[in-house]
């Protein structure tokens, strides 16, 4: 992954959960071709979040239309089965909730035997209290910031302390010698409040009505995605709260 330091990085995730599940394929060429630097793939089963949504077929499915990495959130229990399901059908990242695996380490370590970057997921009301157990075995922190299962929340504010304290926990991780880790954000996240998000320490955001809800997204997804990355830049102390 890339090591860019936190304080430059800014990646992009449009969620599909948003998108035209008609148009899947163009919807993903649409945004790669709008400059998005993943895919986040939202996969839900009714049992672990109230509602269903895709799985591994639609995965494969999607990836021949983008080189861009599919990054895939399973919102589901129990977990490992779909693990090696979702690495075949192309995901580069596959994260999963540590209430959603019996053995949280061997979860993240059979994802990278597979050969695809490790992420735990993280509930508003989920403390980080494990993450210092498995810090060496995980290449993506993800921070929901909306309780999972929807799209079109509103950003619970209570996210942006979690996320300093993820961000001081992964900047000693390195400091000390350890792999680089991605600090995402998912839920709520949009032009107004990212720049925000991403002054509390997230450097790869996740947006899905911002993206597809836009309401010039009929007009294509670049302006959008433009605008995101130009608010998540802006470090000033008078941009917008959440
Ligand atoms: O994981 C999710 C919901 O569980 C979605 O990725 C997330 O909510 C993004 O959608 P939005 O930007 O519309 O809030």
């Amino acid at each position: 992954m890339n090591p860019t330091p936190a304080s430059q990085a800014i990646r992009l995730a449009p969620s599909l959960l948003s998108a035209d599940f008609a148009r899947l394929g163009e919807e993903v060429r649409a945004i790669e071709a709008a400059g998005a630097d993943l895919v986040h793939f939202d996969v839900m089963d009714n049992h672990y979040v109230p509602n269903l949504t895709v799985g591994p077929l639609v995965c494969e499915a999607i990836r021949p239309h983008t080189t861009i990495p599919i990054d895939v959130h399973l919102m589901v229990e129990p977990v490992d089965a779909l693990v090696p399901l979702f690495a075949k059908a192309g995901a580069a990242i596959i994260s999963f909730h540590p209430e959603a695996s019996r053995h949280v380490d061997r979860t993240l370590g059979m994802i990278r035997e597979l050969g695809c970057k490790a992420g735990l997921a993280f509930n508003p009301a989920t403390p980080l209290a494990l993450l210092e157990h498995v810090l060496d075995k995980v290449d993506l922190v993800l921070l929901m910031s909306v309780n999972p299962g929807f799209g079109g929340q509103k950003f619970i504010p209570g996210t942006l302390a979690k996320l300093r304290q993820a961000r001081t926990l992964i900047d000693a991780h390195v400091a000390a010698g350890g792999q680089p880790i991605w600090l995402q954000v998912d839920g709520g996240v949009n032009a107004q409040n990212i720049g925000t998000i991403r002054a509390a320490g997230a450097d790869t955001f996740v947006a899905g009505n911002a993206v597809f809800g836009a309401p010039d997204a009929d007009r294509g997804y670049h302006t959008i995605l433009r605008r995101l990355r130009a608010h998540a830049a802006d470090l000033s102390p008078h941009r917008s709260a959440p």
